[in-house]
């Protein structure tokens, strides 16, 4: 099927150059002026050490640039994200830095900027994007869903923590920046096989995001500390990265925990580690910003007044962009026939009929670990929007970012029918699909970018 890549659509773009935005890569010699433009809407100073991280950041970067004539007005950058996904993982750049210029906002350049990466990632084999919004009204009409969701956690500690399972008993463990990137890399990376909605790390995301001495939301925090539960010289079953600050007896604050991560193999570790970081002495919280929804610890804590989920917000931002290899590049949890009408006005490439039938991977079908059934592979039929063969009836009909909701298994089909957004013309057809795609731990971004 001929791509209609020239379709993407660009609207509104209407700027001193009579010839609209040049949108173009940004070359190393525009770095800093990339950056600067960034500062200008970020509210970040020059002076600041987030700059000169920045800095590094932006150079590994795809930079995507919006020009009005000679002068910078948009930039997009991606980070090269590999995601996991059930079964595997799958190219993502991750968006970020996202900057136009107050002079130049809404007349399109935005808009512009993601038809650029759209195009891009198809004619490359990047079938996902993916970001966090600055403001969750953006990215929606983009054909962004919610690839994940978090929960921020408060635990009261200036009493005990009070759980109903006994924790692991093996010893804890303070970990220098070293010890950390060589012991917890792979420990992370495990955990991936069984979280979708995870980007791989390298040494220098630890070394550059959880392991920088000062954190760049709240300088009075202490530098990052590392624990590892387990004995010396085996691979840690769970570990935690956090800070801390002092309370204020005159503004009558208790000292803080403020939690990054924390990841272990079983429910006792991770017990383990949840009581060490309320036994802290001289805080009386343990604050964690972006907890998964299925945290164990909401279950086996004994007292749920003592551990409250204060909030909980959409953190990755997920795009299909070649909606045929997204759905064929991750396994599917049960056996599944079924017809999908995708509408993509963004893409309009993806719009059309998808035929899905899974079969079982590797000819017999062993778990793999994100699924809660035996693995399917999953093979498409698909007829664009308007070429013969289109006029078939679907079962589901969807947006493109509704199906990215669901396609990591992160919002169930069922919910969306009932929120008026995914038409189901075959009855049972959304419980099937939603069963397909289920995952058996919720799929869960740790890192913001
Ligand atoms: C992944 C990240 O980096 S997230 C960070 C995003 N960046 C920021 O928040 C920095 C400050 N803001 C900006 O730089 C700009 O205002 C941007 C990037 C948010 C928007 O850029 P623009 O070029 O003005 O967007 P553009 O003109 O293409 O708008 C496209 C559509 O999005 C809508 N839109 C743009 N920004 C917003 C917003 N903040 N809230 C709601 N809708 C928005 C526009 O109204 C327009 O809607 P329409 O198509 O229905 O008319």
């Amino acid at each position: 099927m001929p791509e209609r890549l020239s379709a993407f659509s660009v609207t509104r773009v209407n700027l001193e150059s009579t010839t609209g935005p040049d949108i173009r890569d940004i070359p190393e010699a525009h770095l800093e002026r990339a950056l600067d433009l960034a500062g200008l809407v970020f509210h970040v100073k020059r002076e600041d050490e987030k700059y000169k991280r920045d800095l590094e950041l932006l150079r590994g970067c795809e930079r995507i640039g919006a020009y009005d004539g000679e002068q910078l007005v948009g930039l997009l950058a991606t980070l090269p994200f590999s995601l996991s996904v059930p079964g595997g993982e799958l190219p993502c750049p991750g968006v970020s830095f996202v900057s136009v210029a107050p002079t130049h906002r809404r007349r399109g350049i935005l808009s512009a900027l993601l038809g650029e990466l759209f195009r891009r990632c198809r004619a490359d084999g990047r079938p996902l994007t993916a970001l966090w919004a600055s403001e969750a009204a953006i990215y929606g009409r983009f054909g962004f869903g919610n690839g994940t969701f978090a929960a921020t956690v408060e635990i009261d500690s200036d009493r005990p923590l009070k759980l109903r399972i006994d924790p692991d008993p093996r010893p804890l463990r303070l970990l220098d920046a070293d010890e950390t990137v060589r012991l917890l890399g792979p420990a992370y990376e495990a955990t991936r096989a069984r979280r979708p909605g995870r980007p791989a790390r390298s040494e220098e995301w630890w070394r550059r995001h959880w392991l920088v001495d000062v954190d760049e939301e709240d300088e009075d925090l202490s530098p990052p500390r590392v624990v590892a539960l387990g004995e010396p010289g085996e691979e840690p079953a769970g570990y935690a990265v956090y800070r801390t600050k002092g309370g204020d007896d005159t503004e009558g604050t208790t000292g803080l925990v403020r939690l990054d991560e924390l990841e272990a193999g079983t429910p006792q570790a991770a017990a383990a580690l949840w009581r060490y970081l309320t036994e802290i002495d001289l805080t009386g919280t343990v604050r964690a910003w972006g907890r998964p929804l299925d945290d164990p610890l909401l279950s086996f804590a004994g007292d749920r007044d003592q551990v409250r989920v204060t909030g909980t917000f959409p953190a990755l931002w997920l795009r299909l962009v070649d909606v045929r290899a997204a759905l064929e590049g991750r396994t599917w949890s049960a056996p599944l026939e079924t017809t999908l009408r995708v509408h993509d006005d963004r893409v309009p490439a993806n719009s059309g009929l998808y035929r899905l039938r899974t079969t079982a991977a590797d000819g017999g079908g062993s778990a793999t670990g994100t699924a809660v059934g035996a693995a399917h592979d999953l093979h498409v039929d698909f007829v664009a929007e308007g070429e013969p063969g289109d006029a078939g009836e679907p079962d589901l009909t969807f947006a493109v970012r509704d199906l990215a909701s669901c396609c990591l298994g992160t919002v169930p089909v069922s919910r969306l029918v009932r929120a008026g957004l995914v038409t189901e013309h075959t009855p049972g057809a959304a419980a099937a699909l939603e069963a397909a795609l289920a995952t058996e731990l919720m799929p869960h971004t740790v890192e913001e970018f």
